[in-house]
C-alpha cells in the first residue's frame, strides 16, 4: 500500500491503484532517455510536456499530435505525456498517439503504484515512468524500478526535497528527477531544486522539472547540475518557446 497521503494525492494514488492494465503488443522500439540526454551537447536537453490542465490552474487544450510533433521537429529531446485523467485531463490514448508519432524518448508522467500502470506503459510505448519518492514506500519504489527495468523501461525517480534524495541515494536510480514543485502546496521552490540538484552525485542523470520558464532558468539550473529540463506550463501555453529555450 503507498505511503499515508492526504487530500488530493491520496484521491490521485486511490485512482491509480484502481486503473486497469492496458494488454497491447507493443509496436515501437525502446529509445532510451539516458541514452538521449547523455548524447545531447550542442542544445539544452529539454524534455516537453504535454499536459491539458493541472491543479496548479493550467487549462490548455491543444492538439497533441500537433504538439509532440513540433516538440521533436525543433529540438525536444523527449516527450511527457500525461496520462492521468481527473487533476491532469490525460488519457491512455494520448500517449499511445504520441507514440504514433515522434521517435524521441515518451515519460508516461503519472502517479504509479501498480505493475499495471508499468505494463500499460510498456504496451502503449513509452520508454520510461515516472517514479514518485513522497507516494511510494522503499519496498514498492524498489519493486516498481525494478519491474520497469527488466521490461527495459528506464524510471526517472522524483525527489522534491532532502528526504526524498536521502531516500533515492540509497539505490542505483541512475536518472533523479528533481520537481520544483511541492506535491501537496503546488508551491514552486526553485531555490530549492536548485539546493536538491546540487546535492545529487554526478554518476546520476539529474532532471529538473517544474517552474521553468525562460532561458535564465535552464541556464540557473545547469550552474547546479541539471543535465535535463522538464517543462510543461511555458510551451503548452506557447509551443514557439521552445525555440529560444533549446
Ligand atoms: O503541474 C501541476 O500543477 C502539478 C501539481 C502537483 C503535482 C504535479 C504537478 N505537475 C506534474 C509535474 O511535475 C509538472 O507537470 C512538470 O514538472 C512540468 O512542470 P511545469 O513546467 O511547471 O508545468
Amino acid at each position: 500500500m503507498p505511503r499515508y497521503l492526504e487530500g488530493w494525492l491520496a484521491d490521485v494514488v486511490k485512482i491509480s491503484l484502481s486503473r486497469e492494465r492496458i494488454n497491447k503488443v507493443r509496436e515501437r522500439p525502446i529509445y532510451l532517455l539516458s541514452k538521449f540526454i547523455k548524447s545531447t551537447i550542442d542544445k539544452n536537453a529539454i524534455i516537453a510536456e504535454f499536459k491539458r490542465k493541472s491543479p496548479s490552474g493550467l487549462n490548455e487544450n491543444r492538439d497533441l499530435e500537433e504538439y509532440v510533433k513540433f516538440m521533436e521537429e525543433n529540438g525536444a529531446i523527449g516527450i511527457s505525456v500525461l496520462t492521468e485523467e481527473k487533476y491532469f485531463g490525460g488519457s491512455y490514448s494520448d500517449l499511445e498517439n504520441a507514440a504514433k508519432i515522434v521517435k524521441i524518448p515518451i515519460l508516461m508522467k503519472d502517479f504509479i503504484v501498480t505493475e499495471k500502470q508499468i505494463d500499460t506503459a510498456f504496451n502503449l510505448g513509452a520508454d520510461a515512468i515516472l517514479l514518485i519518492v513522497k507516494i511510494l514506500t522503499e519496498r514498492e519504489l524498489i519493486n516498481l524500478y525494478e519491474y520497469a527495468r527488466n521490461l527495459g523501461l528506464e524510471a526517472i525517480v522524483e525527489v522534491t526535497d532532502e528526504n526524498d534524495l536521502k531516500i533515492a541515494l540509497r539505490y542505483d536510480f541512475n536518472i533523479i528527477g528533481v520537481n520544483a514543485r511541492n506535491l501537496s502546496s503546488l508551491e514552486v521552490n526553485i531555490r530549492n531544486a536548485r539546493k536538491i540538484l546540487e546535492m545529487i552525485p554526478n554518476d546520476r542523470i539529474k532532471i529538473a522539472e517544474s517552474g521553468i520558464k525562460n532561458k535564465e532558468d535552464i541556464i540557473e539550473l545547469k550552474k547546479y547540475g541539471a543535465d535535463a529540463f522538464l517543462i510543461g506550463t511555458t510551451l503548452m501555453k506557447d509551443p514557439n518557446k521552445i525555440k529560444e529555450l533549446i
